[in-house]
């Protein structure tokens, strides 16, 4: 209402610039002309204001608007599952956060100010226009069809190609977020040329597509100027041989004028939606297909009142079998079984599937055949966020956030700053935070890039540990540390939490052979089952990895 208000405000001052003119002038009336004057001036200012006005309502809205699809998208996103999160890929998920986001943003607020100021400034004009001179509307509407040309061509033409350079724009994204994650190896590599060379082609791929775009849409703005300088001439023909004639008056010829110049501007701006819509629905649909994407991690099946069976160990794998393409089985019939508070080592060359096991049993992917039994209760009889919160893990490249010592160990969880020292001191990493300038207040920078490798390695271990999870997962969290580290946090983590049943995931055999059992895995299967001495004299895999090792361990 405040918009249209403003609107029809701008449309009415020509129309009284030119009563004015042909009207007020003529009568020699000063008294008048003033007072006209100041209704042009009231006019004018409620224009503004309500133009003012209603910008700000349609950006706050359009800030509100997008406050709330950011939390949902983003909620959406936490909510996938990791194997919607593989499908989508990382760079589109971000780029859909980002630029589809802002695509949208921008569409809301010109729809708002555009969407309602330029149909009324069009038909309005076209009215009005009609009702002064029906003889140089002719002229004016001969104009419209040409106008109507450019506006589809650039629908059908510019459209499409800005759908593809928006797609050229997630590859770029994902280039760059790419290359900046792994700016060291690139560095130590010295493989900087290279990735320049394979981002120029990428950035050359995005300039071609908003090229062709940009052709398409350059278009537009030399036609109207030629529409608008045509129809100028035409009106100002026309119109001083209708004066001479006595047909119209000379104040209508400058109000027209002005209108056609109104409502070309405002052909320009359904034009440019029209483009800024594509783009936004485009955005849209790709926003769409995130918050309409359900977990494929059930969570109906939660019946947290189904009765366990007691007789089960504490955590069973009961035939395994599980793809993450849904071609070839990354892994093939794993059976173990594990009693509460014992330990698991689980070994085997990288690729072999020892992340895998760890990713069925904290549910990130459902098995694809057998079952995994916790505390005799089927894992997909829980409710997921019950079963994670059995867990305190540490993954491969685990993330250190931009926080503080304790917000990284606590992570937002009702930990205890008795329990996070506790932690610390059990993960060796207590001394050096002390040494640190604020303690635990002291700030870590993202990915923990002002701590070494071992240093994230504890801090993440200190974690895992803090919240006194059911089950410990270890997975490579040890590779960075001395042995002797390695074996003195071990020792800890025993005596903190006897009942904790542990898992740890290794490279090296010096990290589990003190388990109570340890599966060898190759090529996605279980070649061998049992301790460290078993192991030693029946698993010709295992005792080679041993031998090899016991040469760096000694
Ligand atoms: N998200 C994924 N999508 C598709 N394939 C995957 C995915 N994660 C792992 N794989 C494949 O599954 C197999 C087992 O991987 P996994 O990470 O379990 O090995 P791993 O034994 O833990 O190796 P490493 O010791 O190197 O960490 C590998 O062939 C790997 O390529």
């Amino acid at each position: 209402m405040v918009k249209f208000s403003g609107t029809v405000m701008d449309l009415l001052l020509p129309w009284i610039l030119a009563y004015i003119i042909d009207e007020v002038v003529p009568e020699a009336d000063i008294a008048r002309v003033v007072q006209w004057g100041l209704v042009m001036v009231v006019c004018a200012f409620i224009a503004v204001l309500g133009n003012v006005t209603a910008n700000r309502m349609a950006s706050s809205v359009a800030r509100d608007s997008m406050r709330v699809l950011r939390n949902d998208t983003f909620t959406a996103i936490m909510n996938l599952s990791c194997g919607q999160v593989d499908n989508f890929s990382q760079s589109t998920l971000i780029s859909r956060m980002t630029s589809d986001t802002y695509n949208i943003h921008q569409i809301m607020n010109s729809m708002q100010r555009m969407g309602v100021r330029a149909p009324i400034l069009l038909i309005g004009g076209i009215i009005v226009t009609m009702t002064l001179d029906p003889v140089l509307s002719a002229i004016l509407a001969s104009t419209l069809p040409f106008l109507a040309i450019v506006v589809i061509y650039v629908a059908k033409k510019g459209i499409p190609l800005y759908n593809t350079h928006q797609k050229a724009s997630d590859v770029m994204i994902g280039r760059v977020r790419e290359s900046i994650t792994g700016i060291r190896v690139i560095k130590a590599l010295s493989k900087g040329d290279y990735e320049r060379e394979r981002f120029e082609n990428i950035n050359l791929d995005v300039v071609e597509k908003e090229k062709k775009a940009g052709i398409a849409m350059a278009l537009t703005n030399p036609v109207m100027n030629f529409l608008l300088n045509v129809g100028w001439v035409m009106i100002i023909f026309v119109g001083a041989v209708r004066v001479n004639a006595g047909l119209t008056a000379p104040g209508k010829i400058i109000a027209f004028l002005t209108y056609f110049t109104i409502i070309l501007n405002a052909m320009l701006s359904v034009t440019r939606l029209f483009v800024m819509f594509s783009r936004a629905g485009s955005s849209a649909e790709r926003i769409e297909e995130i918050l309409q994407a359900r977990s494929d991690i059930k969570n109906q099946d939660a019946n947290d009142n189904k009765s366990c069976d007691e007789s089960l160990p504490y955590i069973v794998f009961d035939n395994v079998s599980f793809s993450y393409n849904g071609n070839v089985d990354n892994l093939s019939d794993i059976s173990f079984s594990l009693e509460k508070g014992q330990k698991l080592g689980i070994i085997g060359a990288t690729g072999s599937g020892k992340t895998t096991i760890i990713n069925l049993l904290m549910r990130f992917y459902d098995v694809s055949s057998g079952k995994i039994f916790i505390d005799g209760k089927d894992i997909r009889d829980y409710d997921v966020g019950v079963l994670r919160e059995k867990f305190g893990a540490v993954f491969q490249n685990d993330i250190i956030f931009e926080d503080s010592v304790s917000e990284n160990i606590k992570l937002g969880r009702n930990i205890t700053d008795e329990n996070m020292k506790k932690a610390a001191k059990a993960s060796c990493i207590d001394s050096h935070i002390s040494q640190m300038d604020e303690g635990y207040d002291s700030f870590l920078a993202i990915r923990g890039n002002n701590l070494s490798g071992g240093q994230k390695q504890r801090m993440l271990i200190s974690r895992a540990i803090a919240g006194n999870p059911e089950i410990l997962v270890l997975d490579d969290s040890s590779s960075a540390l001395d042995y002797k580290t390695d074996a003195a946090i071990r020792k800890n983590i025993d005596e903190m939490g006897k009942n904790t049943t542990t898992i740890i995931v290794a490279q090296r055999v010096s990290s589990v052979l003190d388990c109570d059992k340890i599966i060898v895995i190759d090529e996605g299967r279980i070649a061998a089952c049992g301790n460290h001495d078993k192991l030693l004299k029946t698993c010709a895999i295992y005792a080679r990895i041993s031998s090899l090792q016991s040469g760096i361990t000694q």
